[in-house]
């Protein structure tokens, strides 16, 4: 992959637009520096596997294929550990399995992860005790620590970001194809997990049914190699567009611009301005685009992203990830649906169940009920089932370790526990177990649709 100064500027073409959230940097020649730095670094993925998503997309788009994606809100610099990735990729390993095997579909993964560090917020500022401090922007931008020192925004620390992505993604790699997340590790995955939790012990029974089935595929002759590598994928919010462009680089083999941070990137639902910068830039690059929809989008808007994001109408270029809440699913995401599909589009759409749904507990946390987020995958299934149209996935915040930030699940989280082990640094996120819940429930839903 080569870097050609003329064509590179396509993917600076945002820098005329307005571009909304992005960090107040104070020192722009630093800025200036650590941005010619990051142009210099290598790839974190290939833009060959950029084009492998977007066939799998594709799949998900025509109703051959589901997609889980999912991850935490904010990355942070200092979970990037072993351990912190090993949990977080085998929950969804283990959510992967039961979505395969008990919703009988093939499952398309997609992290958030590697690269998940920049956050969008609702105000400028945070008040603690009558101090009033920048937010917290994700830790590409500045400190999760209330003092002011650590709310600079820092521009060193997109290279961080870049490092420790690349991490990140270095470990991913090596357990999907090293073995780890081979199928026959099927059972060894939930170890640690299968006594203490009704889920864990749900898919302990699932996962000996899942042996015996490749038992017979042994016995059938298929092989057993087959099972040993799993595809896997990086994606996070293109958020903060010094760092996205930077790492923008022209694909040698065709000439066209991918944004080599990750392989799926998506808009957020506060930076996904039709005429805006994010949407300018993202309709530059070849990678798979995810737009959030949330509940005051109109039929206009979505017609507006196609035209812009997918002019070709290239099923897996353009997924649309709705986020209405609970409350509003059923009333919104008809029409929405219903015109794009007239308009002959052939998007995926995937089902975020956890951002409109998310409201704050007389102790101050902010947190989810999992009822609500069940709710709404019902109702984003409800709608695709009356349209006739595919429930393409569902796009979730999680973490692989026992937190206790969103309430309910079969082993339930109470509101007065919300404070035992809340380690968010943004939103909450469903637990391992909650996680796991959430899989077998949305296989059911999936296979009876
Ligand atoms: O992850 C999404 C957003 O960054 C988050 O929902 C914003 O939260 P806030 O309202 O606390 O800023
Ligand atoms: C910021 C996020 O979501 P949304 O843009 O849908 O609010 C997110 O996914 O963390
Ligand atoms: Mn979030």
């Amino acid at each position: 992959m080569t870097v050609n100064a003329e064509t590179h500027a396509g993917g600076n073409t945002w820098r005329h637009l307005p571009a909304a959230q992005q960090p107040d940097w104070p020192d722009q020649e630093a800025l200036r520096d650590v941005i010619a730095e990051l142009e210099s670094y290598p790839p974190l993925v290939f833009a060959g596997e950029c084009d492998q998503l977007r066939e799998r997309l594709g799949a998900v788009a025509r109703g051959e294929a589901f997609l889980l994606q999912g991850g935490d809100c904010a990355e942070a610099f200092d979970a990037v550990s072993a351990e912190h990735i090993r949990n977080k990729l085998k929950t969804l390993l283990q959510m992967g399995a039961v979505l395969t095997y008990a919703g009988s579909v093939p499952v398309v993964k997609v992290g958030r992860i590697a690269g998940q560090y920049s956050k969008p917020r609702s105000k400028p500022t945070e008040t603690r005790d009558g101090v009033t401090l920048p937010t917290y922007r994700g830790d590409s931008v500045n400190g999760f620590e209330f003092t002011e020192a650590a709310r600079i925004p820092d521009p060193q620390r997109l290279k961080r970001m870049y490092h420790a992505s690349a991490a990140t993604l270095n470990l991913v790699r090596a357990f999907t194809t090293g073995g780890y997340a081979d199928l026959r590790q099927v059972h060894a995955w939930n170890q640690d997990f299968v006594k203490s939790s009704p889920s864990g012990q749900r898919y302990e029974a699932l996962a000996r049914e899942i042996d015996r089935a490749m038992n017979f595929m042994n016995a059938c002759g298929v092989d057993p190699e087959e099972f040993r590598t799993v595809e896997f994928y990086s994606s996070h919010e293109a958020l903060v567009l010094d760092y996205e462009s930077a790492l923008t680089r022209v694909d040698s083999r065709t000439g066209n611009l991918y944004d080599v941070s990750g392989h799926m990137l998506w808009i957020g639902e506060r930076t996904r301005q039709l005429d805006h910068a994010h949407i300018e830039f993202a309709s530059r690059i070849r990678n798979p685009i995810g737009v959030k929809l949330g509940p005051t989008t109109t039929a206009e808007d979505a017609l507006t992203l196609i035209e812009r994001l997918d002019p070709e109408r290239e099923p897996g270029r353009l997924t649309f990830i709705t986020r209405m809440g609970a409350d509003k699913i059923r009333d919104k995401l008809p029409e929405l649906v219903d015109k794009v599909t007239a308009a002959g589009a052939q998007v995926a759409w995937i089902c975020d169940p956890m951002h409109g749904n998310t409201f704050e507990a007389a102790s101050g946390h902010k947190t989810r009920r999992f009822d609500d987020v069940l709710d709404e995958v019902k109702g984003f299934f409800e709608v695709h089932k009356g349209l006739g149209t595919h429930p393409g996935g569902i796009h979730v915040e999680l973490t692989g370790d026992d937190v206790t930030e969103c309430v309910g699940g079969g082993d339930e989280i109470f509101v007065d526990d919300l404070h035992q082990r809340y380690e968010t640094a943004c939103d909450p996120r469903l637990n391992r177990s909650q996680s796991l819940d959430l899989a077998f429930l949305v296989a059911e839903m999936y296979r009876d649709q």
